[in-house]
């Protein structure tokens, strides 16, 4: 057996027929994957991985090699009865994926990128199951972008995460080069570039609002500081389980080594639905509907923005020219339309929820088009507007397309607009003092306004 020691090039050297004690650092313990890909470039014909770890030997991934240094597929990897390689530490390479390896320099298309490394919680639900397929096929990230996917269950969904694997495997995506998939967030979030945090318990019948609070927001809490832990440093995360608003502040507030301004809550479903009723109504297509701002929380306290939107460039209320409907029919149709769409459909959005976090990705990579903007529930540290500090409040954003965003600060906002503003406001801050005790903060009490407010699909 040859001993090798956290280092990848003598990894590579010392792989012979046979077994490599293989000592891990904590961090890369998840790139099972990884290291196949170099057991297959070692040229060896069956290599098993043994990995160490605080001082335990673990019995590791058995990867299968070849004499082969070009891509493809080189044996059936040795797997358990359900497909997945032996290692249980949690983010674990999967069937194929165990066996595939980066093209070497030269074999890879030019124009490729380096692949980004995107970690999903909730995989196994609804809204999983169309975003990872997006994801795949380079719709969100581009046709030059190789992507690796950790995926997050939980004990009662590893069976359905493992059905989700399988079909990403029998998708055949090019630009899919991993697919790990495990049950403890500190490992399957290891170096993840971007976080779509999706798992979030349902509100069940007869539960309160503040409980819904609480336990998703242990969810949360436990995933910052997962983040925190093993995240890389850049790591943009987009919280959509609900409420995910104060999700994503306990994110936040658990991870402190990464930058508050990466930390998003999806509000851009509700834009979404916004552009396409103001499109209807005015009789036009949706893409001539533009300057849409959902501010506030993703509640039915949000406010869908008519006075700053636009239609063919022309103020919303010059071409619609009907206040009463924008005021009565227009706006709590936006903040319902999750609950319509649950009445119809006996689930909530998933297919367009799923659309709107590809949207929401895309306006933060690539540059925002000249006099437009996209909503995103951000962390407030300074605005114009007056909106309260130390919340994730969402509000007009602009991005130079490299991840970052910036506050666009030049919206007009007249009386009708500031009440409702305030009043989703109050409404954050109320969820906060919920959640004190999960943010670092003493003194908290549970106290919503008007008893309780509601997500957009609790009608
Ligand atoms: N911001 C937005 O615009 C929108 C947000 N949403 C929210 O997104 C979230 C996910 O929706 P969707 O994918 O449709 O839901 P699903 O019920 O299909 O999936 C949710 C996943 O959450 C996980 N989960 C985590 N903790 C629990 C728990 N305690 N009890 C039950 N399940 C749990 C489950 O996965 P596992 O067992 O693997 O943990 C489950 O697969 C919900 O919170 C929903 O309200 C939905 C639409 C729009
Ligand atoms: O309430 C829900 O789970 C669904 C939801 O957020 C929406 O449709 O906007």
């Amino acid at each position: 057996m040859a001993a090798v020691a956290g280092n990848l090039g003598a990894l590579t050297a010392a792989v012979t027929n046979g077994d490599v004690l293989v000592k891990l650092d904590k961090r890369n313990v998840l790139s099972s994957a990884f290291f196949s890909r170099k057991l297959v470039a070692a040229g060896s014909t069956k290599v098993t991985v043994r990995q160490q770890r605080e001082g335990e030997m673990r019995r590791g991934v058995v990867a299968y090699v070849a004499p082969s240094t070009t891509e493809k597929t080189v044996s059936e990897p040795e797997r358990t009865a359900n497909g997945v390689a032996e290692k249980q530490t949690g983010g674990q390479c999967f069937g194929v994926f165990c066996v595939t390896y980066d093209l070497k320099e030269g074999e890879r298309p030019k124009t490729w990128k380096k692949t980004v490394r995107i970690a999903v919680s909730g995989a196994a639900g609804m809204i999983a199951n169309h975003l990872l397929f997006k994801l795949a096929s380079g719709e969100v990230f581009g046709q030059d972008q190789p992507i690796a996917l950790n995926l997050l269950g939980s004990v009662r969904s590893r069976d359905a995460l493992e059905g989700v694997a399988m079909e990403l495997e029998d998708s055949l995506f090019p630009l899919l080069r991993e697919v790990n998939i495990g049950i403890e967030a500190e490992e399957v979030f290891a170096d993840a570039d971007w976080a779509l945090l999706i798992g979030a318990k349902p509100r069940g019948p007869g539960m309160e609002r503040a409980d819904l609070l609480d336990i998703n927001g242990q969810i949360f809490a436990e995933q910052g500081k997962a983040l925190n832990k093993v995240a890389s440093p850049d790591v943009k995360v987009l919280v959509v389980g609900n409420p995910c608003n104060t999700n994503a502040l306990i994110a936040l507030k658990n991870a402190p080594r990464l930058n508050p301004r990466n930390f998003h809550a999806l509000t851009r479903l509700d834009e979404n639905r916004a552009k396409c009723q103001l499109a209807l109504k005015a009789g036009v297509f949706y893409d001539n509907v533009s300057n849409v701002t959902i501010w506030g929380n993703h509640s039915t306290t949000q406010v869908p923005d008519f006075l700053n939107a636009k239609i063919h460039g022309a103020r919303v209320m010059d071409v619609i020219q009907d206040e009463k409907w924008l005021k009565e029919e227009f706006t709590p149709r936006v903040q319902k339309r999750g609950g319509a769409l649950i009445q119809k459909w006996g689930r909530s959005s998933a297919a367009s929820t799923a659309v709107s976090i590809g949207d929401a990705i895309k306006s933060l990579i690539t540059p925002t088009p000249e006099g437009d903007w996209f909503s995103s529930g951000v962390y407030t540290s300074g605005n114009p507007y007056g909106i309260a500090e130390d919340i994730i409040y969402s509000m007009p954003c602009r991005s130079a397309g490299d991840g970052s965003w910036e506050l666009v600060t030049d919206c007009e906002i007249d009386d009708y607009l500031r009440e409702r503003i305030k009043k989703s406001e109050d409404e954050l801050l109320a969820e906060k003092n919920c959640v004190a005790h999960l943010i670092g903060q003493e003194n908290g009490y549970c106290d919503l306004p008007e008893g309780d407010t509601m997500l957009p699909g609790e009608l």
